[in-house]
């Protein structure tokens, strides 16, 4: 059945507290979804794109655009999932905006077919194990107390961000605080260049399971000569958008380690071919996380249920970030999130809830 319109709608989310990374710090999410509707069932893609292009170079405001301008008139009425990127390949770049739109269409084929995404992408778990990703804070204590709360709530993994002048320090005090067998890791979002290399170093001395994205995004050939100096393995994240920079990164040895995350590498078909390649050449792979609400964290937690996922990702609970989720909450049950079973995505926005954060919405028929 043909694909009858697309919904664009910009919700705002307020988090439950601020979340501060190397770029600057979110108190609010500012979300575009996208609904595809057909005469058999209708499915959703959120767009990880934040307000402001400071993660990557995709924003909310400029995904809505492309998306009303470029890629849906762009999307063939009898779009199926694996031909939508083919039909926006015309369009360059713009990989959150093309993966929510896949997704929305993905999922309303998934619904309409009874097949749950888990079981679409090749799920071999039915719960994760999850992670979690803690702010740069005012202080030490401060920090400390947070990720306190977080191995309180069952967090298997606690992930700081770090950056020039707040990295050894709270390192170290989480590491003697909680002991060496809390799994630890640090998300840079490329702060440091290569002549930090002896400082990056100096995190050797604290056991950590990785390195996340130490240097610039489109520096593979830096982090190739970083890994050689570093001995804790160095993960990239914002350096992979797609299976052919996993391959680049793998063949440089700029990595040793991928975070996986969908709507940065243009949608969950891309986010699986990724997985089969690292997993084909020995590389684990995690799922990053963008703060989705439950409709991205539910699609998020069936590809970390897929058999290369074998490090805990920030797959965090709905409460991490949001007091109430637009979908029913994902609660943690002793460190583990369940992998929704219902067809497509096996959950939906609450309506009321919804209409309370939707800022703006706006229909385009096909
Ligand atoms: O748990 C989550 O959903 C967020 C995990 C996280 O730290 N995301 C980071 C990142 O760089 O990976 C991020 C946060 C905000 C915006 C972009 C990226």
């Amino acid at each position: 059945p043909p694909v009858t319109g697309i919904e664009l709608r910009r919700i705002s989310m307020p988090l439950v507290a601020p979340f501060r990374t190397s770029f600057g710090t979110a108190t609010v999410r500012d979300v575009l979804l996208v609904r595809a509707v057909t005469p058999e069932a209708e499915g959703w893609g959120e767009c990880v794109a934040m307000g402001e292009p400071m993660y990557s170079a995709e924003y909310a405001e400029g995904a809505a655009d492309v998306l009303r301008r470029f890629l849906i008139p762009a999307l063939p009425k009898d779009a199926d999932p694996y031909g939508v990127s083919r039909a926006l390949s015309s369009v360059k770049g713009h990989r959150m905006a093309k993966a929510a739109l896949e997704t929305a269409v993905l999922d309303a084929r998934l619904r309409a077919s009874g097949e749950s995404f888990a079981g679409f992408l090749g799920a071999a778990r039915d719960r994760v194990p999850c992670g979690v990703s803690v702010g740069i804070m005012d202080s030490v204590p401060e920090l400390l107390d947070a990720v306190q709360g977080y191995v309180d709530e069952g967090y298997v993994r606690i992930k700081l961000k770090i950056e020039p002048g707040w990295d050894l320090a709270p390192v170290r005090a989480v590491r003697e605080r909680f002991g060496d067998d809390l799994l630890l890791q640090v998300d840079a979002n490329a702060a440091y260049t290569l002549a930090d290399a002896p400082h990056l170093a100096r995190l050797d001395a604290f056991g950590l399971l990785l390195i996340e994205q130490p240097l610039a995004e489109d520096d593979l050939v830096q982090h190739a000569s970083l890994a050689r100096t570093v001995r804790t393995p160095i993960c990239l994240d914002e350096s992979i958008e797609s299976a052919a920079h996993a391959a680049a990164a793998i063949t440089l040895g700029a990595c040793s380690v991928v975070n996986i995350k969908p709507g940065r590498v243009g949608g969950y078909l891309e986010a699986r071919r990724i997985h089969d390649l690292c997993q084909a050449h020995g590389v684990p792979v995690w799922c990053g996380g963008m703060l989705e609400t439950g409709l991205g964290r539910a699609a998020n937690v069936a590809l970390a249920a897929l058999p290369g996922f074998t490090l805990p990702g920030d797959t965090s609970a709905s409460r991490r970030y949001f007091a109430t989720d637009i979908t029913a909450p994902f609660t943690l049950e002793d460190g583990h999130l369940a992998v929704p079973t219902g067809p497509g995505l096996g959950v939906e926005p609450i309506p009321e809830i919804l209409k309370e954060v939707t800022v703006d919405t706006e229909w385009i028929p096909l």
